[in-house]
């Protein structure tokens, strides 16, 4: 079994509700974040907020971006900071980049808003570039690129302006294997390139959020229920089933994933 320990709350979720007038959403919404430790291991968070299609992912993405606000309840970060709108990186489903601007000249701008890497802008974009094979990208615009070189160029965008959270909207919809695997493996550089960094995958796709994850939520509704709610929270580090490698064939792994179909 790995050791770890779950220290600090980095980000809860409080009774969080959304309604459209009389339509309730979201329902007592209540989960935590906390800051994983191992001994030796740099080691930050990836939690999946799994849910079928149209249960409210989508919305309550919004929420933790602070696109939206609650209608009741809260989300709070690092604390007791209520999240806002630019607390957290956010790469969104369709890879929003400048269409107008280079990737270089985007990756620039992003990492101008970084303070810790001031003076070093350069070899920050370089290195990110060089790390998530795209330095070939870094001339060219948007629409001359890939989905996946869009993706990755999106991702590290977003990790260039240096926030702790990072925000996924269906990380892997539409990739091929290949790519889908280069994406989980980039990801997962991510998340141990600073132990307080958290990577949050909203997503359906179950086996493949599952795989990198160390915490799943499921967002689930009974009938008759005012809204989506977090029906359970998969501790995957308990289940040894975080940051391993060739997981998808263990039996743990597959038994995980029928539990979590059968709670959808
Ligand atoms: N502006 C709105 N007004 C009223 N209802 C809305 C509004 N936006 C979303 N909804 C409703 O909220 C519910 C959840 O939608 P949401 O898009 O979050 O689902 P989802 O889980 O992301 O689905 P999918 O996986 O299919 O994208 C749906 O019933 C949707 O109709």
């Amino acid at each position: 079994m790995t050791e770890y320990t779950r220290k600090q709350q980095l980000l809860h979720a409080d009774n969080v509700c959304l309604s459209y007038g009389h339509k309730p959403v979201l329902h007592n919404i209540n989960f935590s974040i906390r800051n994983i430790v191992r001994p030796g291991v740099q080691q930050g968070q990836v939690v999946s907020l799994l849910g079928r299609s149209g249960i409210g992912k989508t919305q309550l993405f919004r929420l933790l971006a602070g696109l939206q606000q609650p209608t009741s309840g809260s989300i709070t970060i690092n604390g007791n900071k209520q999240v806002q709108a630019g607390d957290m990186g956010v790469v969104f489903q369709h890879y929003y980049l400048f269409e107008w601007k280079t990737i270089q000249q985007s990756l620039y701008m992003a990492a101008h808003q970084n303070p810790a890497i001031k003076g070093n802008e350069k070899a920050a974009v370089e290195k990110w570039a060089a790390d998530f094979d795209i330095t070939e990208a870094l001339p060219c615009y948007p629409h001359q690129l890939s989905g996946g070189q869009r993706q990755r160029a999106s991702i590290i965008q977003q990790l260039l302006k240096g926030s702790s959270f990072l925000l996924f909207d269906e990380p892997f919809s539409g990739l091929d294997v290949c790519v889908l695997d280069k994406v989980v493996n980039m990801l997962l550089q991510v998340s141990v390139s600073d132990e307080l960094k958290t990577l949050i995958i909203v997503s359906h796709d179950i086996e493949t959020s599952v795989a990198i994850s160390d915490t799943v939520f499921i967002l689930g509704k009974e009938p008759g229920e005012p809204g989506a709610t977090i029906k359970k929270e998969i501790d995957l580090i308990e289940r040894d089933l975080a940051w391993q490698k060739d997981i998808r064939r263990q039996k743990a792994f597959i038994d995980t994933l029928e539990e979590i179909k059968a709670t959808l």
